[in-house]
């Protein structure tokens, strides 16, 4: 039996191909999630965050609410970055209110030592499980995103052991001892990239990589301790995968949040494209990388919280900074980061037509 269709709607895919779209395709960073009332359901059936995102069918359901309300045109797998290091034997657990903790962090020489790449058919089953019960359910409506944290960004939870905001223990690594800083990157560099060939392999049709914390770093830093890594696994990445009776393409998208002053370091990983934070001014970025890269991106997730029509107006403006995508250039429109859990889900449909909207509007 194979859950493997055709995707239907590829306005997505053909943006980040850089080939010409009716319209500008829109998704949004955490579209699955608390700001809507049928995830906090689910999520209370399934107990806590965690019980969503090891139960397949469970992550299935929450992957395709935002699909059922929007016209979305793409999916993202219902899951979390820390999954790798949680497989690595760290001990992610989540305190209510307080973000992602590990029990075990690494904070010693031997920590670092001992650390090694996890069996992923193994211990992350349950994530591949859930990328192909979701592909299986999505019936080739949408192309399904699958994603990983980018190895500085783990390492960044994996030393401080939860969320931070100076990261001191972390940069006191780099500076100090960067041969351990180096080995935590390498390995799980390793097993980013076995994982997210392992989500290709199980129907994941585009993968993202979130380097969300590499804007923390000094230039000079990013391109050593973030890009290099992140360049690593982009190379390791299939360019096709193999259906049985058909193959398609599969894209990668590389986030940097921060990562403005870098784009022309990010668009030269290979990445099919580079998401941008709402810092940067979207008709520049498109200058400067439009010919080598698709971008996506990058409202402030804020601009939810105003009126229907500062919404749609904020929607025009981003879309007329970019331009209309001719040949040669991809726009997917997206948040500059996560729609935060405060936001009327009534305000989501208003962005997402406006992006539909405006944007044939532009292509007449
Ligand atoms: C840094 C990071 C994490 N997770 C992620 C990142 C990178 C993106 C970014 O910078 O935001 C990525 C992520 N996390 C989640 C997704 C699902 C897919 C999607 O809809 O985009 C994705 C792509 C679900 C989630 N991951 C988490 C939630 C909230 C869980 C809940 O309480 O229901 C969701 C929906 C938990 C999580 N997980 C993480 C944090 C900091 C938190 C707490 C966030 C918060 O409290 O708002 C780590």
């Amino acid at each position: 039996m194979s859950s493997f269709q055709p995707v239907k709607n590829d306005t997505f895919l053909r943006a980040l191909r850089r080939e010409p779209t009716e319209y500008t395709p829109v998704w949004l960073m955490r579209q699955a999630g608390r700001y809507l009332p049928e995830y906090r359901a689910t999520r209370a059936k399934a107990g806590n965050f965690m019980g969503l995102c090891t139960n397949p069918e469970a992550a299935c359901e929450v992957t395709l609410q935002p699909l059922d309300r929007y016209k979305l045109d793409a999916a993202i797998l219902f899951s979390d970055i820390l999954t790798v290091p949680d497989a690595m034997g760290l001990g992610l657990y989540f305190e209510e209110g307080e973000g992602p903790k590990f029990e075990r962090p690494l904070t010693t020489e031997d920590d670092v030592a001992k650390l090694a790449v996890p069996d992923i058919g193994s211990s992350l089953k349950y994530v591949t499980d859930a990328v192909s019960t979701i592909r299986g359910a999505l019936g080739g409506r949408v192309p399904l995103i699958g994603f990983s944290g980018s190895p500085w960004t783990l390492a960044c939870y994996m030393v401080e052991g939860g969320g931070s905001r100076e990261f001191r223990k972390v940069k006191t690594m780099l500076y100090k001892r960067p041969d351990l800083m180096h080995r935590i990157l390498e390995v799980t560099t390793e097993a980013v990239s076995q994982y997210l060939r392992a989500q290709i392999e199980a129907g994941a049709q585009a993968v993202m990589i979130f380097d969300s914390w590499g804007g923390a770093l000094a230039d000079g830093a990013f391109q050593k301790f973030s890009l290099n890594y992140i360049r690593k696994i982009v190379a390791s990445l299939p360019l096709q995968a193999n259906r049985g009776s058909f193959t398609e393409d599969i894209p990668s998208i590389v986030f940097t949040k921060g990562g403005g002053l870098w784009l022309e370091d990010i668009a030269s990983t290979g990445a099919s494209a580079v998401g941008v934070d709402w810092t940067v001014n979207l008709g520049q970025a498109r200058a400067r990388i439009g010919d080598r890269c698709a971008i996506q991106g990058n409202l402030d997730p804020n601009v939810l919280f105003a009126e229907p029509a500062q919404i749609e107006a904020e929607v025009a403006k981003a879309l007329e900074s970019f331009g209309v995508p001719q040949a040669g250039a991809g726009h997917v429109f997206n948040l500059g980061h996560g729609i935060s859990q405060f936001t009327n889900p009534e305000s989501v449909e208003v962005m997402v037509n406006a992006v539909h909207s405006y944007s044939r509007k532009q292509r007449q």
